[in-house]
């Protein structure tokens, strides 16, 4: 599991650590740590050019005190200082006894650079960039210099990813002790490039954090397992209202994904059965209302609903999980969803969860995590919010509180028609077999995301094409690949 904590979190962390500890020790294992990555990335440090970015706070001082290592390499180590009046000041005496110069021209030092160290500002920042780090930030990103940042790209949020205006595009950012959510979600995660932890030392519980993104192993340990004793029942019965006559291709869509989900079998509901059943055979199909359609231990209903809200109050007055997407979160009865006692997962791309609060796609494109934390307590209930780094955060219950999941599978080729119907039947496969909704829905994402890459190989994708690398995406989680 990789964790993220929120800046209080880290903050008040950092004090207790540096209670213990000789001033200034944090900032040089950081320093130290942030060193030898730019050392690795420069490949031979000796002759290299380096320009440090250098803000007026202690993420300039973290820049200098890894100048000063790097010009005693034999680096030629230039810091351009955004505020000659404001800044560490013995970091910078440090960095001038080690060798270093401060740039008189920003512009010219970066023009040269082999590498660019941004310590503009870190988690003190607030807002995007200021106009005074502009002209010297955008010069670096013309440069053919690897830009490295220092514990966040500088102008990202570090609490919620958000980007006002500019900030920094990293190839590298090497961030201090724990993860901040900033560097997980979109925007933020786009302008991190990679990241690299490096331990200071900071000891945080998982109780603390405020985001996780599951790895491999643990949705390894997450995936339903048949034994010997299952039957259709014990895998789960998943049930399928979806499809319209103008839709029926989301139907099939849904179908395919909650087979490949797993699922024991698939009741299927709607006027679509024929195109469902002539493409997978193996699909139980009914025609009259969701609730005579015999035993289901799950409900996925929305895509392709159309305006056809009649199988919606028997699915969400089941005492079973139920999953809401695509028309079904627009035909929904709000009241109806939020007086439901068994789980509940709904599964907006960023236009319908704006819809349902009531404010614009880029608020909520801007704003993520808070849009899914809204959208979770206004519903009481599970809200995957779906997009290149697809968040999903707790209703009550399981998964309440502020932990929310982001999944960093996920590749910009599944923004294609239908994908999201697959998704949809996935994670009620999931929720079918006894997995909680916060799991079923980031398990799920995770899975799709993995389909997704492992059959695009880097071109375009389709919706069929993901259902179909399911199967591959799940061998490969369980056998660790
Ligand atoms: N604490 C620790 O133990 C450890 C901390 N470590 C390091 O310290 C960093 C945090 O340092 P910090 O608290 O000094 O804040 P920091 O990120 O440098 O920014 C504050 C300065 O930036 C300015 N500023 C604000 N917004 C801005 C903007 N948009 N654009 C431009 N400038 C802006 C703001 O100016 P003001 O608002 O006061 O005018 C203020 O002067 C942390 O990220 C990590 O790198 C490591 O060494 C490990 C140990
Ligand atoms: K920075």
């Amino acid at each position: 599991m990789r964790t993220a904590y929120s800046v209080d979190t880290v903050r008040t962390a950092e004090r207790a650590l540096m209670a213990r500890l000789p001033e200034g020790a944090l900032m040089q294992r950081a320093a130290a740590g942030l060193a030898v990555v730019c050392a690795e990335l420069l490949g031979k440090v000796y002759g290299a050019r380096v320009v440090l970015l250098v803000g007026s706070g202690d993420n300039g001082g973290d820049a200098l005190y890894a100048g000063a290592r790097l010009a005693r390499r034999g680096a030629g180590v230039t810091a351009v200082l955004l505020d000659s009046e404001r800044v560490h000041r013995v970091g910078l005496a440090a960095f001038l006894s080690a060798g270093g110069r401060v740039a008189e021209s920003g512009e010219r030092a970066l023009a040269g650079a082999d590498l660019v160290v941004d310590g503009i500002v870190g988690i003190g920042g607030r807002g995007g960039l200021r106009a005074a780090a502009l002209p010297v930030v955008r010069a670096a990103l013309e440069s053919r210099a690897v830009v490295v940042s220092v514990d966040l790209p500088s102008g990202v949020d570090a609490d919620t990813g958000q980007v006002a205006g500019e900030a920094v595009r990293a190839d590298v950012t090497v961030t201090f002790g724990v993860y901040k959510p900033g560097l997980l979600v979109d925007p933020g995660r786009e302008y991190a490039g990679a990241v690299r932890l490096v331990d200071i030392g900071l000891e945080l519980g998982r109780g603390e954090g405020d985001l996780e993104a599951l790895q491999h192993g643990d949705v390894a340990r997450l995936l339903p397992e048949p034994t010997g004793e299952s039957d259709k029942y014990r895998r789960g019965v998943v049930g399928i209202v979806a499809g319209s006559a103008r839709y029926p291709g989301a139907a099939v869509l849904a179908v395919a994904g909650a087979l490949r989900g797993g699922a024991g079998a698939v009741r299927y509901v709607g006027p679509a059965a024929g195109a469902v059943v002539s493409r997978f055979p193996e699909t139980l199909v009914s025609e009259g209302a969701p609730g005579k359609a015999g035993r289901v231990q799950a409900w996925v209903a929305g895509p392709g609903l159309g305006d056809d809200a009649s199988g919606l109050a028997d699915v969400l007055g089941a005492e079973v999980p139920v999953l809401i997407d695509a028309d079904g979160l627009r035909l929904a009865d709000p009241e109806a969803v939020r007086g439901r006692a068994a789980p509940t997962l709904l599964t907006p791309h960023a236009g319908e969860a704006a819809a349902l609060l009531g404010v614009a796609r880029e608020e909520v494109e801007a704003e993520r995590l808070a849009a899914v934390r809204e959208l979770a307590d206004r519903f009481s209930a599970t809200v995957l919010l779906k997009g290149s780094t697809t968040l999903v955060a707790g209703g009550r219950g399981e998964g309440a509180g502020r932990l929310a999941r982001v999944n960093s599978t996920g590749t910009a080729w599944l923004a294609t028609a239908g994908s999201g119907d697959v998704l949809s039947g996935l994670c009620g496969s999931l929720l079918a077999a006894g997995l909680g909704a916060l799991d079923a829905g980031s398990v799920g994402a995770y899975l799709h995301g993995l389909a997704a890459r492992r059959v695009s190989g880097g071109a375009p994708v389709v919706a069929q094409d993901v259902a179909g690398g399911i199967a591959g995406a799940w061998g490969d989680v369980r056998h660790g690949l």
